[in-house]
């Protein structure tokens, strides 16, 4: 069932499958560039969804926005996120939000859902970040260019993100971008625990790595060390916060607790929260980082970001901005969303088929399989946005001074359906505020003028991070 012929292969426009091994040394022979690759095949296929597959296991991957929102929205049941992201995933995430299906994640959601939802998080969300912006993210910038140094901006977003979620999630500044020598074991260990558990993706078969874990050998043995120190930190703050009980902290932690301080364990809590920092802690800086790459490279763009900016918020203020005024940041929002469709920050995302369906697109799928939506082809389609699709062109989101909405389906960048982004609104202020505060006061001028390099993680990250100079404006 996993042999697809020559013929085949020209008339759905995949890959040729041979017996056993698949499609496995095409696949080997382009890892380096999967998403080009994967991409190509997308918009080759008639259907614009394609086979491949390798020693038993067979995949579909879609750029149909009608099969997109049959996976994520109208067959959503039939598509959950399976056992083999589970196994994966499970020793640092538990049964935390991300991974798990069913009734154990319609609990955790709908309880998520109406925090993300109330006013007095997006505040506190606005506190923590006005005050990791100007007294800590700006200050670093403006001590390298005073320096004249140069510095890794995807690190610096990374460390700024991961201050950002830690405050959210668990009420503690873990201070990585503290200049004053910070504390920062939490964090490592944390960033390791989540390559050495992606790792795991790549083995050829999971019982790979299962020997080893058993064996405790390899990134194994490592990743058994790290997570010791994230669950000891993690249990610790759990403990701490259900004994102040009876203080009003506004951290997601917190509010769980509050809810329901008797019936969720402290395991429970703790795969919660390891979960939301999981979830916010690259995805916000990948982005930015792709988007300061781009804005290098559109200096145009560069100067409406200032002027539109300046219109709403006086040159050389020092103040926090208001929910408000970013909110009518509307270029901005366009700038952003057309970088994050050239760069997706989860560029594939894979679901596992739970019973035997037909996609709209007429492929057939049968249960066990996996389906992947490829976001990052989907944003690069021309019938999808036309022949100017590879262009940065922020004002194709605009119309009439106001900023245009697409399906979701056709910009699957946070996901869609039941299960979109909880974070998106979040992730959206977070970006605006930076890119708001740092654009006007600095020009980030890149070192180099290649397209950074993409490593394989579960986030689109720049390989070898992204030098900048600093210059004040
Ligand atoms: C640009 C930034 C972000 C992007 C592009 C993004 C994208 C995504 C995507 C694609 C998923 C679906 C993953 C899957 O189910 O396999 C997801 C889920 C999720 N995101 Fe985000 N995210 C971003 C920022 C954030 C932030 C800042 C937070 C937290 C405050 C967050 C919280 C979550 C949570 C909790 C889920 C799981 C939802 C569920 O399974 O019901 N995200 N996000």
């Amino acid at each position: 069932r996993t042999i697809q012929s020559r013929a085949d292969s020209q008339r759905t426009g995949g890959p040729v499958l041979y017996p056993v091994v698949g499609n496995v040394f095409d696949f080997l022979r382009n890892s380096h560039r999967f998403l080009e690759w994967s991409t190509e095949y997308v918009i080759n296929s008639p259907s614009n969804t394609f086979t491949t597959g390798r020693f038993g296991s067979t995949f579909k991957i879609t750029g149909n926005p009608a099969t997109v929102e049959h996976i994520l929205k109208t067959n959503f049941e039939n598509y959950p996120k399976g056992e083999h992201l589970r196994q994966s995933l499970t020793d640092l995430l538990g049964d935390g939000i991300f991974n798990v299906d069913g009734e154990l994640w319609k609990i955790q959601r709908r309880l998520a859902s109406f925090e993300f939802t109330t006013r007095s998080l997006r505040e506190f969300l606005m506190d923590s970040l006005a005050d990791e912006v100007h007294s800590r993210l700006l200050p670093t910038l403006a001590s390298v260019s005073r320096d004249g140094k140069e510095i890794d901006l995807q690190d610096l977003f990374m460390r700024f993100n991961f201050d950002n979620i830690c405050k959210l999630s668990f009420g503690v500044d873990p201070a990585c971008l503290d200049p004053s020598f910070p504390d920062v074991k939490f964090a490592q260990a944390f960033d390791k625990a989540t390559t050495l558990s992606t790792l795991r993706f790549q083995k050829i078969h999971p019982l790979v790595w299962k020997l080893m874990r058993a064996l405790n050998v390899g990134p194994e043995r490592e990743l058994k060390e790290v997570l010791d120190v994230v669950n000891e930190f993690a249990v610790s703050v759990v403990q701490k916060r259900r004994e102040e009980k009876g203080r009003v902290n506004q951290d997601l932690l917190s509010r769980f607790i509050g809810l329901d301080s008797t019936s969720f364990s402290d395991e429970f809590l703790r795969d919660i929260i390891i979960s939301f920092v999981l979830a916010g802690k690259d995805t916000t800086a990948v982005s930015l980082s792709w988007f300061f790459w781009l804005l290098s490279n559109h200096p145009g763009v560069q100067q409406e970001i200032i002027r539109k900016v300046g219109s709403i918020v006086a040159k050389g203020s020092n103040r926090p901005f208001t929910y408000k005024e970013l909110r009518d940041m509307v270029y901005l929002q366009a700038a952003l969303c057309e970088s994050m469709r050239l760069y997706p920050p989860v560029p594939i995302d894979t679901k596992v088929v739970k019973n035997s369906d037909v996609l709209p697109d007429g492929n057939c799928v049968e249960k066990g399989m996996k389906v992947s939506y490829h976001v990052y082809a989907i944003g690069r389609m021309e019938s999808l946005w036309g022949k100017d699709c590879l262009e940065f062109k922020p004002e194709r989101w605009i119309h009439d001074g106001q900023f245009v909405e697409v399906s979701p389906f056709k910009f699957p960048v946070f996901q869609a359906g039941p299960r979109v982004c909880l974070g998106k609104e979040m992730a959206m202020l977070q970006m605006k505020y930076v890119v708001a505060a740092l654009v006007p006061k600095f020009e980030l001028v890149v070192v180099g003028k290649e397209e950074p390099c993409y490593g394989i993680n579960m986030t689109l990250i720049m390989k070898d991070g992204l030098p900048v100079v600093p210059k004040l404006r």
